[in-house]
């Protein structure tokens, strides 16, 4: 992979309000990781087209941006059907970038067999990323061999995190808080959630709001039409059953990169 992007200093110097402590001293008073939530849309709340299909959305300026934020955080998350879909790297490559993000899948039901051609490890293997971290639900003795041994051998692991049955989809789920303590556990004091949709809408929850630290959104001049996978979390009422916004954004500050705006903000006051 020979990309390499390029961010400006005085384009990072507008983020840094935005971002994870840089001191080591204020990331140690922290009890949990930072947390960024902070993806791409169309002008629709399209993350892709269709699930399953990648899309590309971020002009190379906010491209850039992005891969500016992953070399800021410690870690860099997705949910496994984006894994699936985009086989993504999940690295930093600006040039001379000092440091990776950790990738964290999380794949409560173990849904993605890793290969050694996957992206994920084609960069790791060139020293210009880091091998994931896959947050499971299932039972260590049904870990594939094979899988535990191809992510050894790149530095990568699966982490076993508890986990409840949905009732409705009888599928395993976790909690952010158990998801938040297991990276805390690893070392990693920040984490930009990247997507897709309903790791994105699952965040928003009312009940997970507080987790959020910042978000960064990359808005694209587009509009991909229905059907697509889109940011729109579950409807919240009052107790008559009137609905109710899910969240607002505050200390908001909106910055153009070529022809996308990128949207900064906060959900506390
Ligand atoms: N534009 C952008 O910035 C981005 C775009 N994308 C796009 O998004 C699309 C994928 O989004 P989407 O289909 O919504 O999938 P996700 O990537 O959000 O993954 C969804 C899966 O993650 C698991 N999951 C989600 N929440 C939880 C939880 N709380 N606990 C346990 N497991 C959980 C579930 O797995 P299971 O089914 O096993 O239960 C679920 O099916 C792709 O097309 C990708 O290209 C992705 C990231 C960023
Ligand atoms: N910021 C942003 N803009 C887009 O247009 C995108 N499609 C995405 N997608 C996210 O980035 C991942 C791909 O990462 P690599 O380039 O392969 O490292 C993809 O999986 C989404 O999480 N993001």
């Amino acid at each position: 992979m020979s990309e390499e992007l390029t961010f400006p200093a005085e384009s990072a110097a507008l983020l840094e309000p935005r971002l994870p402590p840089k001191s080591d001293a204020e990331e140690a008073l922290r009890s949990r990781p930072f947390v960024t939530l902070t993806f791409a849309t169309s002008l629709d709340s399209s993350l892709s087209l269709s699930p399953g299909v990648r899309t590309r959305l971020s002009g190379p300026g906010s491209k850039a941006m992005t891969h500016y934020l992953r070399t800021r955080h410690s870690a860099i998350l997705v949910g496994v059907s984006t894994v699936l879909a985009d086989d993504p790297a999940l690295n930093c490559r600006i040039a001379g970038t000092a440091s990776q993000p950790r990738p964290i899948v999380i794949d409560a039901n173990l849904r993605w067999t890793p290969r050694r051609s996957d992206k994920v490890f084609e960069v790791c293997r060139n020293s210009v990323g880091l091998a994931p971290f896959i947050l499971t639900g299932v039972d260590e003795s049904s870990l594939p061999r094979e899988s535990i041994e191809l992510l050894h051998e790149h530095g990568g692991k699966y982490i076993r995190i508890p986990a409840t049955r949905s009732e409705s989809t009888s599928r395993l789920r976790f909690d952010w808080n158990d998801i938040l303590a297991a990276l805390q556990a690893e070392g990693l004091s920040s984490v930009m959630v990247e997507g897709g949709g309903q790791i994105i809408n699952s965040l928003l929850d009312p009940a997970y709001q507080d987790l959020i630290d910042s978000v960064i959104v990359t808005i694209a001049p587009t509009w991909l039409g229905q059907g697509g996978v889109v940011v729109s979390p579950d409807r919240v009422t009052d107790t008559t059953g009137v609905p109710l916004p899910v969240a607002r954004l505050s200390h908001v500050s909106w910055h153009p990169f070529g022809e996308d705006v990128v949207l900064c903000g906060t959900l506390r006051e």
